[in-house]
């Protein structure tokens, strides 16, 4: 997916690594667009609650996606989700939307439909501003697996409970099972724990947060020649 001098770049990791802020701010540096595909997972899940769906009814939310009127705004100074024109981004980030949306997320025909609408979402907005930020858990294997640049954003478990910790104001321990448990279910469908064949792996349990967009910035520069 490098559409001639289109730059596209595709960053996975687990849970609180900082993959979204971290894109937004990389996107942002490099005039292209970005895309939240986890903000699409959660807007189905919004919406399958909204709708009153059960979760664990995998045909009736599998066609809840197929039908889900998502527009995703992929201006990374003004990232917003829609859902019928309404912006729902806020709703999105609730506490009761990360505790469920794994389970919409490990169902596969969710997952075929979502990656198809994201493999369009990012080739259009290429075209549109030149390239593309996308993040999420498998950007790098089954999205975009021929992105321009692939990463592994990566930090040990104290770093990501800590920011997460930071981030909710609340104690970094009462994080850990919200961020590992999320992982592991997550994990039993996309391979995000570790990196795959030609994926740069970026650690940044030692950075902050600018020093962690300089180093995916050198990451890009390194492989596309862009900075
Ligand atoms: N290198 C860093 N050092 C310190 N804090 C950071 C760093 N990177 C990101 N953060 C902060 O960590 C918090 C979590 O980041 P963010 O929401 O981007 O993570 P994420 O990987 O997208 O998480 P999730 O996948 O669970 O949505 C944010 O408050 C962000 O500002
Ligand atoms: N490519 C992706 C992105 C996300 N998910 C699922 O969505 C959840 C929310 O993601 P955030 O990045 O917003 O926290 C995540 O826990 C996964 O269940 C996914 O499966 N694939």
């Amino acid at each position: 997916m490098s559409n001639g001098s289109h730059v596209v770049v595709a960053i996975d990791g687990p849970s609180g690594t900082g993959k979204s802020s971290v894109s937004k701010a990389v996107a942002r540096k490099l005039g292209v667009g970005f895309l939240d595909t986890g903000a699409m997972y959660r807007a189905l899940t919004w919406w399958c609650l909204e709708q009153q769906i059960e979760l664990t009814d995998a045909d009736a939310v599998a066609a809840a996606s197929r039908d889900l009127p998502l527009t995703m705004g992929t201006d990374p100074n003004h990232p917003d989700v829609f859902i019928d024109g309404r912006s729902i981004e806020v709703h999105i980030r609730e506490s009761r939307i990360s505790q469920s949306v794994s389970t919409v997320a490990t169902n596969l025909d969710v997952r075929a439909d979502m990656q198809q609408r994201q493999r369009e979402l990012m080739a259009q907005v290429s075209e549109q501003t030149g390239g593309v930020v996308a993040e999420g858990r498998d950007i790098t294997t089954v999205v975009a697996p021929d992105a321009t640049v692939r990463i592994l954003m990566t930090a040990s478990e104290e770093a990501r409970m800590a920011r997460r910790s930071k981030q909710l104001s609340v104690t970094a321990e009462s994080t850990r099972s919200q961020i590992v448990d999320r992982d592991r279910v997550d994990s039993t469908v996309s391979t995000f724990m570790t990196a795959a064949d030609g994926v740069v792996t970026v650690d940044t349990s030692h950075l902050d947060f600018e020093q962690s967009v300089q180093a995916v910035l050198h990451v890009v520069s390194a492989e596309a020649g862009h900075e």
